[in-house]
């Protein structure tokens, strides 16, 4: 297999940053201040925050190709000694802090957030993420490819190992789940009819059997890609859950506490209704609001139609509400500290979207949710519970 991958230059960045501005806005890159982008991703929030004035940013990212397009990024003039790449996983962002650069918490005047994939992982079929072009089922966000062995990264299943040993109830559990796909049980027949024949090794062998079992609707023609193939919901699906992206994302959270100094800001922009609820949960909890009703929690975007279903979705979201509660609750000691000493203050009310302007260059941003909120000098909250 050819592997252009391989080979990394800062110009080849192909990532058009979501919301920038708008992410500028609410970080106030301050000269002097030190900020991480834990999502280096292709570098554009990094570089714009290093253009803003004279700062530091820690770039994490857990996709190798992405740390070494940030070493060619750290060695430019402009950004010598500004610039710190780190490997690794944001949601263990404070013990690569501690072990790879030797600082104590808290030391971040700002801390940002790009969830998900970049259209660099996307767009290169060997890395198995995209349904539009062939390549291996890998989805690994922490490889170069599925022919690879990286000895400084976690080893994980790939996306083959899933489409072709999971059962199918697990198939339609992380379908529906993370792809939000009412049809997720017939989707996982048909992986596991086609599978009984011969494995399932392509991206596009996996993204037809999947299309064949459901059909685009007439109705459904335009719009999100998301909201009207399966197939792109599928893939969607698989890879949140080999990255383990909700995990991580609320471990990431918990470290933002105790790594943010007093006045530093936060700024998290999802693509995903699981992730935007989480990061909301957790600003408005540390913020000393309520946690949310029944009736704020979003409902999941391609079940609208399903009233019934969606009543006792909102019956079980509501259960694990109250387990965190309760956690909390006994974690804190059965005080409501929370209300009146905020570990956080929100800095937007409500949430930030993508302007017309931007929606109409770049369709990535129609689903872009970006909160904000800035650390108060209070103790933490740690909603999610503790950091293990
Ligand atoms: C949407 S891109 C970020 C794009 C970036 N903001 C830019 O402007 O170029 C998301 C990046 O986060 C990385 N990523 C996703 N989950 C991660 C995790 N748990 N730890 C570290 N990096 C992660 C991905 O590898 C990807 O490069």
């Amino acid at each position: 297999m050819t592997r252009s991958i391989n080979t990394v230059s800062p110009a080849e960045s192909t990532h058009v940053p979501v919301m920038l501005p708008q992410v500028l806005e609410f970080l106030k890159p301050q000269t002097g201040a030190v900020y991480c982008d834990a999502t280096y991703g292709d570098g554009g929030y990094t570089r714009a925050i290093l253009d803003s004035c004279a700062c530091k940013v820690v770039a994490i990212d857990q996709d190798p190709v992405a740390y070494d397009r940030a070493q060619l990024v750290a060695k430019q003039e402009q950004y010598k000694g500004r610039l710190f790449p780190v490997l690794g996983r944001f949601g263990e962002v404070d013990q690569l802090v501690k072990q790879q650069l030797n600082w104590t918490a808290p030391c971040f005047d700002g801390m940002v957030f790009d969830i998900g994939v970049s259209s660099g992982q996307i767009d290169n079929p060997e890395r198995g993420f995209s349904y539009k072009m062939d390549g291996p089922l890998d989805m690994r966000m922490f490889a170069r490819g599925s022919s690879d062995v990286e000895p400084h990264v976690p080893r994980s299943i790939t996306a083959y190992e899933v489409v072709n040993y999971y059962s199918r109830q697990q198939l339609a559990d992380i379908i529906y789940q993370y792809g939000g796909d009412r049809l997720s049980r017939k989707i996982a027949d048909a992986i596991v009819n086609a599978r009984t024949s011969q494995p399932i090794k392509s991206t596009l062998a996996l993204a037809q059997i999947v299309q064949a079992a459901c059909p685009q609707p007439r109705w459904s023609r335009g719009g999100d890609d998301m909201v009207r193939n399966s197939a792109a919901r599928t893939f969607q699906a698989i890879r949140i859950h080999i990255n383990d992206e909700l995990e991580q994302l609320r471990s990431a959270l918990t470290c933002t506490e105790d790594l943010l100094l007093p006045d530093g800001r936060l700024v998290v922009v999802t693509f995903h209704s699981l992730e935007d609820r989480m990061v909301k949960n957790f600003l408005h909890r540390c913020s000393g609001k309520r946690a949310l009703e029944a009736t704020d929690r979003p409902v999941n975007q391609f079940d609208l139609k399903r009233a019934a279903h969606r009543r006792s979705s909102r019956r079980r979201k509501h259960q694990q509400d109250e387990e965190d509660d309760h956690q909390y609750v006994y974690s804190e000691g059965g005080s409501s500290v929370h209300a009146e000493r905020p570990s956080f203050e929100l800095l937007n009310k409500h949430v930030v979207q993508a302007d017309d302007d931007e929606l109409h260059v770049n369709s990535r941003s129609r689903s872009a949710k970006l909160r904000a909120a800035r650390r108060t000098s209070e103790e933490p909250i740690r909603p999610f519970g503790k950091q293990t």
